[in-house]
């Protein structure tokens, strides 16, 4: 039997860099949290300490910090210039991945305008970006965390099987709400990123709003089908959408009714639905996907 060294990457983890546009008195922010990995011939470094392969994780946070000198674009452009660098650098290093979360501030209403340079953080949600360079090839997968929606009617959920231990009431009547986690992979480097974004969230969020849903199940596809159908460039989405209970509260101890008016908010457990909506006549590029925790 031989040990052998098996996959392995490396990089700095979490550059938190906030680049501010300074060059007219109203300033954009760009708050982004930055995370790279660098793949290749290591093998020395681990197998005998010599670090002459090295790319130190301290230059891969230097070099994220200087290219933020020049201004940051959108995330996935941001994406493409560092991992297209970072492995272009040395003939030893094969691949680089770039994953970058983006961080929303809405500017302070002072006396109903917008401030020029006073910010509140936007809700929980986050954008994403995961650059690949794998090959020479450029990956780019976007997406979305923590995109909360609610939905008070037009969700009904009945027709499932009873066995033993099923004692859920089937409904015509419910409300669905989830924390929508996307992620999409392009077919191109080039584009206007954030305008597909915008309509990329936009398109799914009026699928969430305007299908009648018999499961959640069926408004996750509805959801990817319609991002497929509207953006030419997305091969695939992939969602994983949290079931966020809400239950018809009794009242009747109190001799009220509960004409579906007053709900328990349950936060655990919850039900999790996940998949996959896909262009059949697209390449699968799974290297695109590698390292994206969980199901999405
Ligand atoms: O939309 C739903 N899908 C399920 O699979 C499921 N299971 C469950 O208990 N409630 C629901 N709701």
């Amino acid at each position: 039997m031989a040990i052998v060294l098996g996959p392995n990457q490396y990089g700095k983890a979490e550059v938190r860099v906030v680049a501010v546009d300074r060059s007219t008195p109203r300033h954009t922010l760009v708050d982004l949290n930055v995370s790279s990995a660098l793949r290749g011939d290591f093998s020395a470094a681990h197998l005998t300490g010599d670090n002459a392969h090295v790319l130190t994780t301290d230059a891969q946070k230097n070099t994220v910090f200087a290219f933020a000198r020049d201004g940051i674009s959108s995330p996935e452009a941001f994406g493409i210039r560092l991992a297209a660098h970072f492995a272009g650098s040395y003939p030893w290093i094969s691949g680089a991945r770039v994953a970058l979360e983006s961080y929303g501030w809405d500017r302070i209403a002072v006396g109903g305008q917008p401030h020029d340079h006073a910010f509140r953080r936007a809700g929980a949600e986050v954008r994403t970006a995961v650059v690949t360079a794998d090959d020479a090839q450029l990956h780019v997968v976007a997406g979305l965390t923590d995109l909360v929606v609610l939905k008070s009617t037009g969700s009904e959920f009945w027709g499932f099987p009873r066995d033993a231990y099923t004692t859920l009431a089937e409904t015509r009547e419910r409300i669905l709400a989830t924390a929508v986690t996307a992620r999409w992979r392009y077919t191109s480097t080039d584009l206007d990123w954030h305008g597909v974004y915008d309509t990329v969230r936009t398109t799914m969020l009026e699928a969430f709003a305007s299908t009648h849903s018999l499961a959640l199940q069926q408004t996750l596809h509805a959801m990817g089908t319609a991002v497929l159908e509207t953006v030419p460039e997305v091969a695939e989405v992939r969602l994983s959408m949290p079931n966020k209970h809400h239950f018809l509260q009794d009242l009747s101890a109190f001799g009220l009714d509960n004409p579906d008016v007053v709900y328990h908010a349950d936060d655990r457990p919850y039900g999790l639905i996940e998949g996959a909506v896909l262009r059949d006549d697209v390449p699968p590029a799974e290297v695109a996907w590698q390292g994206t925790p969980g199901f999405v």
